[in-house]
């Protein structure tokens, strides 16, 4: 009260004495204090304003699973477009909130984190020994997954992939090497299973300091085959207790629980306890080393589990993987567009004539064009159909809108990086669009909404720990490739790339052939 008399004491009010002037100030104090709250409640007030609007096409039971056709992408994309920014779904026992306008992914995500960043129950990975909560990408953030998530970070982070550079480059330089070998062998070449086999060497070199020679390479087609089949049981085909209750039952009849439990016991958790083991003795730098290092204490299951989520690039689904899958569109984008090509060159070709040897990761702001270039691929053909699922964790407000508590929420990746209100003609393949933004994905990720380049690396809490090392990997095949080679269509015509394979969770080109013709001008 003191404090108050002391404040309205050099008032000077003429007809009022400073006694009869407190009752006054109190009550325009506190009206204005009832106002503002009463403002915050309303701006926070937990009321649905707007519906969240549902597609037509859903059947009784199972809701729009048999609607999504066989490219799940599209079909959302056009209902967006019918629909607007935000829809639910109805997949069997669960709702699927999808959302493709960046702007409000960033409130649900980012804002939101604390109560989105839980993942929906998956089969696979949190039964019969799958490790799901032992790792990072499907445990529920808990105390623990925070230390395991802390660890994986802190390994990915771009001070640490620097050490991995030379590696990296020389998995690239491998992989054009066979590319021009086989087109001059074959007359043409389906990258894939390459492509597969740089990001395979590039994990597995980093994680375990192991590497395979050859796609023949036995433990390569034993590490392929271990990472697709935990793949295919983490998709939505195994998953489909989750939406459909009753085929719990058939699952226990048919036996297809036990046949999991199984593989992991008998062939996948042995070899990857070998892999680990091996990689704590190896020589130079590895992911496993560096834990141990960096003072995290994990159980071998928690290594375990990690390890196979670092290798997330080779398993995301049927043996491909994000950054594989990434190149392969590169590829068959550029292939469609000689004139691009000669500019990325002509690029590169400059960086060499004044420094003598090709351009390292650390070195891109030299190259903004190929820069741009690799943001544009990445958003004209995003890697990921769905990104991965967040799920609500208590019911969300947000908007206006009403998120349920448990529902799934989904980034419509494929419609986020065609809308219009974030990039101009988005069907356009127009790299120049970025030539303003060519910071590296991996802090455009991580900075404000307003200066994203794309949205492939997923949000917030969950955000990819691994960009900076897709992106460095991404950058030494590309600049080994058009260093070096031109990309011709095979004599059967131009890759396919309106066309798409839904591999579960990634969108894959259609296969294709191209040839690697060695270019007569190369400086390398
Ligand atoms: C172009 C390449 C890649 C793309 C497009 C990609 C994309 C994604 C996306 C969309 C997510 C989910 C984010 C979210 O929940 O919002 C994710 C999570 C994750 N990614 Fe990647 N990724 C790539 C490469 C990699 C690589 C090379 C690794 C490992 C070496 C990796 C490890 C992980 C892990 C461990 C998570 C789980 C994070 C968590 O749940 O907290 N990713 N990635």
């Amino acid at each position: 009260m003191d404090q108050f008399n002391k404040l309205i004491k050099p008032i000077s009010l003429p007809n009022f004495a400073s006694k009869d002037v407190f009752p006054i100030v109190s009550i325009t104090a506190a009206a204005s204090i009832f106002y503002s709250t009463y403002q915050i409640f309303l701006s926070q007030k937990k009321v649905a304003s707007k519906k969240i609007p549902i597609p037509g096409s859903s059947y009784p039971y199972v809701g729009h699973m048999l609607s999504l056709g066989k490219l799940p992408g599209k079909t959302v994309a056009k209902w967006h477009e019918e629909l607007g920014p935000i829809i639910k779904l109805r997949m069997g026992v669960q709702n699927w909130i999808m959302v493709n306008d960046p702007i409000l992914a960033h409130k649900i995500f980012v804002v939101k984190g604390a109560e989105t960043s839980h993942r929906p129950q998956n089969t696979y990975a949190h039964n019969s020994g799958g490790l799901g909560e032992k790792g990072v990408a499907f445990a529920q953030p808990d105390s623990r997954w925070k230390e395991n998530r802390a660890a994986a970070l802190s390994v990915l982070a771009p001070k640490h992939i620097e050490k991995y550079i030379p590696y990296i480059h020389k998995e690239a330089k491998d992989l054009v090497t066979r590319f021009i070998k086989s087109t001059e062998k074959e007359g043409s070449v389906d990258p894939f299973k390459l492509l597969e086999l740089n990001s395979m060497n590039v994990i597995t070199e980093t994680s375990f300091s192991k590497r395979f020679d050859s796609v023949e390479d036995p433990e390569f087609i034993k590490l392929s085959s271990i990472v697709e089949t935990t793949m295919i049981y983490c998709g939505a085909e195994h998953d489909l207790a989750n939406f459909l209750p009753i085929v719990s039952i058939y699952d226990y009849f048919f036996g297809n629980r036990a046949e999991k439990k199984n593989f992991n016991l008998n062939e996948r958790n042995p070899y990857l306890r070998r892999i680990v083991k091996e990689a704590a003795y190896a020589e130079g730098p590895n992911v496993i080393k560096a834990f141990e290092e960096g003072g995290f204490k994990l159980t071998e299951d928690e290594l375990m589990a990690l390890a196979l989520l670092l290798n997330e690039a080779d398993l995301i689904v049927a043996g491909t993987d994000t950054t594989s899958i990434t190149l392969a569109w590169n590829i068959a984008i550029m292939c469609h567009y000689p004139d691009i090509q000669r500019k990325v060159s002509a690029e590169i070709d400059k960086f060499i004539e004044s420094n003598g040897r090709i351009p390292n990761f650390k070195e891109r702001e030299q190259l903004p064009y190929c820069i741009s270039v690799m943001k544009e691929s990445m958003r004209y053909k995003p890697t990921t159909t769905f990104g991965l699922p967040h799920t609500a964790h208590e019911d969300l407000y947000v908007d206006g809108y009403i998120i349920p508590k448990g529902a799934s929420i989904i980034s419509s990746m494929e419609s986020m990086h065609m809308n219009p209100d974030i990039y101009t003609e988005p069907k356009k393949f127009n790299p120049e669009r970025f030539l303003n933004n060519i910071k590296t994905m991996q802090s455009a990720a991580n900075g404000k909404i307003e200066e994203r380049d794309h949205f492939n690396f997923g949000w917030g809490r969950r955000i990819c720990p691994a960009i900076s090392l897709a992106e460095t990997e991404i950058f030494a095949a590309f600049v080994q490739i058009f260093s070096r080679c031109s990309v011709e269509p095979a004599d059967d015509g131009l890759p396919d790339i309106e066309s798409a394979v839904n591999s579960g969770l990634t969108t894959a080109p259609v296969r294709y052939k191209v040839k690697f013709i060695k270019r007569t001008n190369s400086l390398t």
